[in-house]
């Protein structure tokens, strides 16, 4: 098998499963093109494939040549124009003449796609791509209206346990431009001094990446904390109010939650009118690492938090008792457990994205009514597009492509063992006694960590004994009832067992469930988010009795950690 369907065979499954190049590469010992070439090829053909998908559909090749697959075309051109060598394999060979036949036509298009981008020469191309896959955005020819490729701001979060928004754009932001669309400060031309604040998160703002801000004061005295969007989504749905109880932190390092949790809590309770700023509540921070500890203690500090977080370092929190004294008033818990990670911005080898081009699509049928989006199969006018739920994904495979079972066989079973960790955990957090309220938030893509822990932790007896339910979207605070995507509705229904079919509403818990895209116009990181509440109309025989733990296992077996935010 030549080196160029296994290129195409590496870049289907990063499509397809959203694992990195790296990965899918070295994870495989059998590769018969050496793995160094192969991932060059694969990491640089994915850099360029925007541009190579508009010239390939705009030359029609795939039109004409049946056997090259989009992804198969796509390394061969990238080669035929892009590498020093050209094509590496005998100039009579096969896949090298279905392309090279098409040298003129293609070379014409690829000059177009380069002066629609401005450039003058296929060098100033090449540096502009390679400085849009650094910022992991794509590179688009269009200049007007709603960006269609996106840059991931610099989110900020304004710490008022320590200063308030006002008094920041005041002072630290005092010479920014505030600008009320987001798409200012996310386009790939936004630089300089723009400011955008969030209409879903409260005292959150976004400036553009490129604008630095970790030199200010106010960074480095902790009034701002760089916090991404999604992540502040979990403190603010838990929602604690001053004299509601304690609440838990049950992973806490570095400490982003627990201090917007404390800060939550602060200005909850300075608008109920509460003198000491958090009521009588406290968080308690839990982290199992040692290293860790000590990050989120230093955090704490800084944030000003201390009087609020009370830290149990090296704590692991399936080893709590939920029945123990010091518990006893903890109402509400934040979960944000050790996952895949497969929503972080640049986990794919730099925010890198596969695009396709059309088998059919031809420059007549790309051009939009103002001749400018393109329409791709398998990449839309949106970039860096998550992919959506297992059962409508486009899957690209060519007959003779090696198996990647065995890197998919590596991903499912690493996904078995943190969602069976992640779904303990929520287990264990249910039993505490006198819990009203839970979020539990993951920064992976992957269904099996988000809708189908969910479902799963409402089947289980102990929400069953204690009357947990999700969070509906219409029980939820403002920004969160407003915010747009929401769990994907065939990943919950797929999770339901035999039992749960007709009497547990699937659709009501993919729209409590919260989503956020890694790589969309919303510039969030690939997130989820979900809430439940204790329901007392739905409270079983036992009941939410002050002592009872419920029939969670005490399963403190060491999981697989995965990774951090
Ligand atoms: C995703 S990170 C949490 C990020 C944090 N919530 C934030 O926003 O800054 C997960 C953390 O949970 C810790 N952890 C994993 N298992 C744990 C357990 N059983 N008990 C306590 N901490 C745990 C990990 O060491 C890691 O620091």
């Amino acid at each position: 098998m030549s080196l160029y369907h296994e290129a195409a065979s590496v870049l289907d499954t990063a499509r397809k499963k959203s694992i990195p190049l790296k990965s899918i590469i070295y994870n495989k010992k059998d590769w018969k093109s050496d793995p160094k070439t192969l991932f060059a090829l694969s990491t640089e053909a994915a850099k360029w494939s925007e541009v190579l998908s508009e010239v390939l559909e705009r030359s029609g090749v795939l039109k004409i040549e049946k056997q090259l697959t989009p992804t198969l075309a796509l390394v061969l051109t990238h080669d035929l124009f892009l590498s020093k060598r050209g094509i590496a394999l005998p100039a009579t060979h096969g896949l090298t003449t279905s392309i090279s036949k098409h040298k003129a036509r293609l070379s014409a298009e690829l000059t177009k796609a380069r002066l629609r981008r401005g450039c003058a020469t296929l060098e100033q191309l090449r540096a502009k791509i390679n400085e849009h896959a650094a910022n992991g955005a794509a590179v688009d020819g269009d200049s007007e209206g709603k960006p269609s490729s996106v840059r991931h701001p610099r989110w900020i979060r304004i710490n008022t346990l320590k200063t308030t928004l006002e008094e920041q754009l005041k002072s630290t932001f005092a010479d920014y431009e505030q600008v009320r669309a987001l798409s200012k400060v996310i386009s790939p031309s936004a630089s300089g001094k723009r400011l955008h604040v969030d209409e879903h998160v409260p005292n959150l703002i976004a400036i553009p990446a490129s604008t630095e801000l970790t030199t200010s004061q106010a960074y480095k005295n902790g009034h701002l904390i760089l916090q991404d969007k999604a992540s502040c989504f979990p403190a603010y749905l838990l929602d604690p109010k001053a004299g509601d109880g304690d609440v838990i932190d049950a992973c806490a390092a570095p400490g982003n939650k627990t201090t917007h949790l404390a800060a939550v809590l602060h200005d909850n309770a300075a608008s109920a009118g509460a003198s000491s700023g958090h009521g009588r509540s406290k968080i308690i921070a839990c982290e199992k690492d040692a290293t860790r500890s000590l990050t989120l203690q230093k955090m704490a500090k800084l944030a000003d938090g201390e009087r609020i977080i009370h830290i149990k370092a090296k704590q692991d929190f399936m080893k709590l008792d939920p029945a123990a004294k010091e518990f006893a008033n903890v109402t509400a818990l934040l979960l944000d457990p050790s996952c895949s990670g497969s929503g972080i911005v640049g986990r794919d080898e730099g925010g890198i994205t596969v695009h396709l081009p059309s088998a059919t699509a031809t420059e007549d049928a790309v051009q939009t009514k103002a001749g400018k989006k393109r329409k791709r199969a398998g990449s839309t006018a949106k970039p860096a597009p998550a992919p959506p739920p297992p059962a409508t994904q486009e899957t690209v495979v060519e007959e003779e492509a090696p198996t990647t079972e065995d890197t998919e066989a590596k991903l499912q079973t690493r996904l078995a063992n943190l969602s069976g960790f992640q779904l303990r955990l929520l287990q264990r957090a249910m039993a505490f006694p006198a819990a009203k309220r839970i979020t539990y938030s993951t920064c992976s893509i992957h269904p099996e960590e988000n809708e189908h822990v969910v479902v799963k932790a409402l089947q289980s007896p102990i929400a069953a004994e204690k009357g947990w339910r999700i969070m509906r979207r219409s029980e939820q605070v403002e920004g969160m009832r407003k915010w747009h995507r929401r769990g994907w509705r065939e990943a919950a229904r797929s999770a339901l067992n035999e039992d749960g079919e007709g009497s547990i509403d699937w659709n009501e818990i993919a729209e409590g469930c919260i989503r956020c895209e890694k790589g969309s116009e919303d510039g969030t990181m690939g997130f989820f988010v979900a809430g439940f509440v204790w329901d007392v109309g739905e409270m079983g025989t036992n009941g939410h009795d002050a002592h009872g733990t419920g029939t969670v296992q005490d399963d403190t077996e060491e999981e697989w950690s995965g990774f951090d935010e």
